[in-house]
């Protein structure tokens, strides 16, 4: 096995919350061994102190890394959030620390968007109340209050990777699909963009969320925004459980002006499955709740388990730190012949020239060099013709910069 200044066995893989076992075939395929495999998320003190003895993490939804957490975890070198949503992790404090956090950005879009369309017709049809009847002896055959999707107006507030697809998937049902972005996006189909989310509220049969959490997006739909929904309007979240006034939807079913509602995600989810959930809209009418299980299908944990475990080992690799959402982002070749420095830093003046004098007083060729910076983080990586011994030396000198926040050496 190629040496690396820091070896593969020694560098502690914590995965938590059953991320799929092909983050584990990825891992040890690459050589990494000393892997912690939790199926659930850990009680915080418990987290924080895993988080510390590891390397690398890997996290879904329910773990939250906080900025302490990273303030007291030095060892720390990458962390993978085996999902989309990055809500959960202190990013800046991340940044600041030098540590980048990889997600999957795709890989569970498409179960998200199957799941959200399947919730749109079982809403329309008021499955929910019929299923309920049926299991317990009821049989309430008739087409009030039932209708096709077919021809209906579909809104989608937050038209990104989900959202287009639930846009393709809602006009081959026949539905007229409208949007709202914050951004400018590409319309697919016939879909048509609005100038306002009030505007699609009150032009859609059902509405669709399909927004992260951030502080424009928190609490978004309350009370006002779900009284400029059409009379019987339907509402589906399969977001975040920050984007819903809970309380505001709860009221607005429980007055018949909101027809009905698919939720997915819980402004508090329950830490695993076996702590109690509790709800304002546990048994309202024409409700459907799931536990978080948008992206949940075997297909997508299986390629976010790949996606993810991917990014970490390229990172730890060969430094590559492509497509890492809260840091500079270097796609690096790999270096046969040299060894790689790495040099995380504080984003200040001069710090490139420090060290570009370093090789210089050394006397050791610099084959290539790669620089990006983000924030308040540099990211500078520097492949040398240089012996191990001196290449140690080379890693010290650039870990005395001040400012510097990682090295690493890379054989
Ligand atoms: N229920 C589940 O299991 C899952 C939930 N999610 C959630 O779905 C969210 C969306 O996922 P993607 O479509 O992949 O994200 P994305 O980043 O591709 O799309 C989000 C879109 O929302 C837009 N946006 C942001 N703020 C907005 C605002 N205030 N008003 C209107 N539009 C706004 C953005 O411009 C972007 O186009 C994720 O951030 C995650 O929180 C994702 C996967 C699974
Ligand atoms: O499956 C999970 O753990 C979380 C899914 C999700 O919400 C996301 O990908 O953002």
């Amino acid at each position: 096995m190629k040496k690396t200044s820091f070896p593969k066995q020694d560098i502690k893989v914590l995965l938590l919350e059953g991320v799929s076992r092909t983050a584990l075939d990825t891992f040890r395929s690459a050589g990494y061994t000393n892997i912690e495999f939790h199926e659930k998320s850990l009680p915080e003190a418990e987290l924080a102190k895993a988080v510390a003895s590891a390397h690398i993490v890997g996290i879904r939804s329910r773990s939250n890394l906080t900025a302490e957490m990273f303030q007291n975890s030095r060892r720390l070198m990458a962390v993978g959030a085996f999902c989309i949503g990055t809500n959960q992790i202190a990013l800046d404090a991340a940044q600041a620390r030098g540590i980048p956090v990889f997600n999957a950005p795709y890989s569970n879009t498409r179960s998200v968007a199957e799941l959200v369309v399947a919730e749109a017709i079982m809403l329309m049809r008021r499955i929910p109340e019929k299923d309920k009847q049926c299991h317990v002896g009821g049989w309430s055959k008739s087409a009030v209050g039932s209708f096709e999707v077919r021809g209906k107006t579909l809104g989608i507030v937050g038209y990104g990777h989900i959202g287009t697809q639930v846009g393709v998937l809602a006009e081959s049902l026949g539905m007229r699909v409208i949007y709202y972005d914050i951004e400018t996006q590409l319309a697919l189909g016939n879909a048509q963009p609005v100038g306002s989310l009030h505007e699609l509220l009150g032009k859609s049969d059902i509405v669709t969320l399909h927004v992260p959490e951030t502080a424009g997006t928190q609490w978004m739909i309350g009370a006002p925004e779900l009284a400029a929904m059409k009379p019987g309007g339907l509402l589906i979240n399969a977001s975040r459980g920050t984007v819903v006034v809970i309380e505001a939807l709860a009221e607005a079913i429980k007055s018949g002006h909101v027809g009905g509602a698919a939720v997915d995600v819980f402004p508090v989810e329950p830490k695993g499955n076996a702590e109690a959930f509790v709800s304002p809209l546990q048994n309202l009418p024409n409700v459907i709740l799931t536990p978080h299980i948008g992206g949940s299908t075997l297909e997508a944990q299986e390629n976010i388990g790949f996606e993810v475990a991917a990014k970490l080992v390229r990172y730890s690799d060969n430094g590559s730190t492509l497509s890492a959402v809260n840091f500079p982002e270097v796609s690096l070749p790999e270096h046969p012949r040299s060894r790689r420095l790495l040099h995380i830093h504080r984003n200040m003046p001069g710090m490139l020239t420090q060290i570009n004098n370093l090789f210089s007083d050394q006397a050791v060729n610099i084959d290539a060099q790669f620089l990006q910076t983000a924030g308040q983080v540099g990211y500078v990586v520097i492949d040398v013709s240089a012996s191990e011994e001196q290449a140690e030396t080379l890693k010290d000198r650039l870990a005395a910069i001040p400012g510097t926040l990682k090295t690493r050496l890379l054989y």
